[in-house]
């Protein structure tokens, strides 16, 4: 090797690991997990465990707080031997993300019917007793977690939630196999892969320019209003879903509308949320609510919408007979409170 080329290279690596930010290191080595077997199940003997039992997640308290521990191999093989389990379960764990310092995060449900441990569910009580927690529904954990645990939990369960429900082929009826990661499963007769899905949904908060358009439906919590929602139909863009949904549930025709952010939501299955804000035709502002998906809609003043918003407890206001607004976990607070912030946002023509 050559002075320069020495130099040279010393010079590139230099600049590589100058350029390779934390997040693209990251990333990349999530890639390579979900690509390579050898490397995730590597992954495995130094990574961490979010625990499930029938996709409600293991939750810990501490003080008034709560937390979703990490157990590491070690500690669930000693766990899966303890209630009689063949450790091969831990085949069925899927890639949930990695620490800054590539520590890898499996979330692994020991209460589901596994493909790779002929013993099913394992004892909720006594799990619980063994684990000094409890397994809590993902909805009600969602609000005792902060956004990044919760986030994760969420991801964990959509995706413990897919395998569960694809374990076999849908041409050839045979069971279905996931790689490691879980980020597929492939079909071992025909070779057809499988990949995890997400239905898009659109969420739209209608405006007259002045006023912003909250319905329910009957399904949701009493006296809680949202923005519009609903799924895309094959073949569409997003702008006609939001035309379309506001059209089939209100009644009425957008005029412009503007993108603002996108959240991937658990229930019932997982979605991918799209929200925006819109706007109708001024003059042209008569709700006729379909009744088939909505129980109610309606104008509500900005003052109204910010005092909702102000209001943080939901129960003192199903007392007071006030309406109030889905929970700040939920893009549809997002969408509501940036409108109240800003309620003359620019729309573009739908
Ligand atoms: N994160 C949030 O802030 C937030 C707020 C509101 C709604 N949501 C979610 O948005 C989703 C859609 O809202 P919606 O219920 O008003 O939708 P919607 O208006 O499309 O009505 C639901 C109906 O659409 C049909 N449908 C079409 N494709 C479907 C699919 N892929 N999965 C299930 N049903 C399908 C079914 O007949 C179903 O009854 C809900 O699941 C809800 O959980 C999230
Ligand atoms: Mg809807």
């Amino acid at each position: 090797m050559s002075l320069y080329c020495g130099i040279a290279c010393r010079r590139k690596s230099f600049w590589s690991y100058r350029l390779l930010s934390t997040y693209v290191t990251k990333s990349r080595y999530l890639f390579e997990l979900k690509e390579d077997d050898d490397a995730c199940k590597k992954a495995q003997q130094t990574g961490a465990f979010y625990l499930f039992h029938s996709l409600a997640p293991l939750l810990q308290k501490s003080e008034h707080q709560y937390q979703a521990p990490k157990h590491s191999l070690l500690e669930l093989e000693r766990l899966l031997a303890k209630f009689g389990q063949d450790t091969q379960r831990i085949e069925d764990s899927v890639l949930i993300g990695c620490s800054e310092q590539h520590e890898a995060w499996f979330a692994l449900d020991l209460g589901l019917n596994s493909s790779s441990s002929i013993n099913a569910s394992l004892q909720k009580p006594e799990m619980e007793t063994e684990l000094k927690g409890s397994f809590m529904e993902l909805r009600k954990a969602l609000f005792q977690l902060n956004t990044k645990d919760a986030s994760l939990l969420s991801t964990a369960q959509a995706l413990l939630r897919w395998h569960d429900s694809h374990q076999f082929c849908s041409r050839s009826g045979q069971p279905t196999k996931k790689n490691m990661a879980g980020s597929k499963r492939v079909c071992p007769s025909n070779k057809i892969i499988y990949y995890p899905q997400m239905a898009p949904v659109v969420i739209t908060l209608v405006s007259d320019g002045t006023r912003c358009l909250l319905a329910r439906q009957s399904s949701f919590p009493k006296g809680m209003y949202s923005a519009l929602a609903g799924f895309c139909d094959i073949g569409e863009s997003l702008e006609e879903a939001v035309r379309r949904e506001v059209a089939e549930e209100v009644g009425l025709e957008v005029e412009r509308l503007q993108y603002s952010a996108s959240q991937h939501w658990p229930f019932p299955n997982s979605s991918l949320m799209i929200a925006c804000h819109a706007t109708v035709k001024s003059g042209q502002t008569e709700i006729q609510v379909n009744l088939r998906e909505l129980e109610a809609a309606g104008w509500f003043s900005h003052d109204e919408v910010a005092t909702a918003l102000r209001r943080n407890n939901p129960y003192t206001q199903q007392q007071n007979g006030t309406f109030w607004l889905p929970p700040k976990l939920a893009i549809a607070h997002q969408l509501i409170k940036e409108w109240v912030e800003k309620p003359n946002c620019s729309t573009l023509p739908a």
